[in-house]
């Protein structure tokens, strides 16, 4: 099962430049959560800093009793073996075949034999679904190979946590559909806690159980995906909508002035009702997830502690079981 990360009150900053401040969240163990944002706000920053590799100012990243910013480098390196990554170009050598880029890691951090080495690489390459391709170099495969290879090499170690920094970036609509049902079904066979940054929409509303948004330097919420599905905080809202109106601007946030002129015109898109659509369940044949169960214990456990609209949700969705309806919310400001 994978292991709890648990980020308490972490401030960092690049000289004078400060990225996010006293940003605290538990990523549940073995459950898949999804970090969105817009361009900028620092989510590949976070990514770095909970496998130790940045070293934020203040705060802890603790993974089995680790502080993965202030425990003794050898603890650090240690415990990054637990950790498979998953970055946006897939980061392939382009020299090596698909085979080797796979095989990489496993040469590299262990002393495994190469027919052990073999069969390992073999089973990732069929789990991503990149049989008979292993020969290819990455510059004869698409993208969306390149991104699976990627994932693949990520797993070969049997990592405990799994970091994809924008797995879909690049992907056509279809390929991203198909990665999304990857993530969930890689959920199911491994049970490792997942951590996924993403600008897409559609892997955002199907794969996680729990969802957070950076913004204007702080974590603006992390929690079960129904809060942030059904928040009213207008970033979450423009986000979601994927609209111009609201704070968000094109190169940085939006000056108070344009925001008031434009709260003052007529909206430019009336809003819309919000829609919570199912979560991806595994594909035919694979187990049920794991983190399925704790999740639904952990999450009614706090209900108690939720806004009333996240809890309406999370009662709609236990109440139909796994084949939970789409929910349809008010628009937001409608009143209802
Ligand atoms: N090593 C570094 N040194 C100095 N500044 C850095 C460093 N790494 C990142 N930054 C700055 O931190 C900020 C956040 O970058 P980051 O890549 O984490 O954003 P992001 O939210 O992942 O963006 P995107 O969605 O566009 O990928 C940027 O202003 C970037 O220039």
């Amino acid at each position: 099962m994978g292991i709890e990360v648990v980020v308490e009150g972490l401030t960092m900053s690049f000289g004078k430049q400060n990225i996010w401040q006293d940003v605290s969240l538990t990523l549940p163990a073995g459950e898949v959560s999804v970090m969105l944002g817009p361009s900028g706000t620092g989510k590949t920053v976070f990514l770095k800093s909970l496998i130790g590799l940045l070293k934020p100012q203040q705060g802890r990243v603790l993974i089995n009793g680790v502080d993965m910013v202030s425990s003794p480098e050898r603890d650090i390196y240690e415990t990054r073996k637990l950790f498979g990554l998953m970055f946006q170009d897939g980061a392939l050598f382009g020299s090596m075949s698909l085979f080797d880029n796979i095989a990489f890691p496993l040469r590299e951090h262990t002393r495994k034999r190469e027919s052990e080495i073999r069969r390992i690489v073999m089973e990732r390459i069929e789990l991503v679904g990149l049989l008979g391709a292993e020969d290819k170099l990455p510059g004869e495969i698409s993208g969306g190979m390149r991104k699976r290879a990627g994932l693949a090499r990520a797993l070969v170690l049997d990592p405990q946590i799994v970091l994809c920094d924008e797995p879909d970036s690049g992907l056509d609509p279809v390929r991203t559909a198909y990665l999304s049902q990857l993530l969930i079904d890689l959920n199911a066979r491994i049970d490792a806690t997942m951590l996924i940054v993403t600008h897409n929409l559609d892997i955002a509303a199907t794969v996680p159980d729990n969802m957070g948004m950076f913004f204007r330097r702080r974590l603006v919420t992390f929690g079960p995906r129904e809060v942030l599905l059904t928040s009213d905080e207008p970033v979450v809202i423009q986000f979601l909508a994927g609209r111009r109106e609201g704070p968000i601007g094109m190169s940085e946030e939006k000056d108070a002035a344009l925001l008031a002129a434009e709260a003052a015109g007529p909206a430019a898109h009336p809003s819309a009702p919000r829609v919570i659509v199912p979560q991806l369940e595994p594909s035919p044949g694979l187990p049920p997830r794991a983190a399925v169960t704790r999740r639904r214990e952990r999450v009614l456990g706090m209900l108690d502690q939720l806004p009333p609209a996240a809890r309406a949700a999370i009662r709609d969705t236990y109440a139909h079981h796994a084949a939970a309806p789409t929910l349809t919310l008010p628009a937001p400001g409608s009143g209802s």
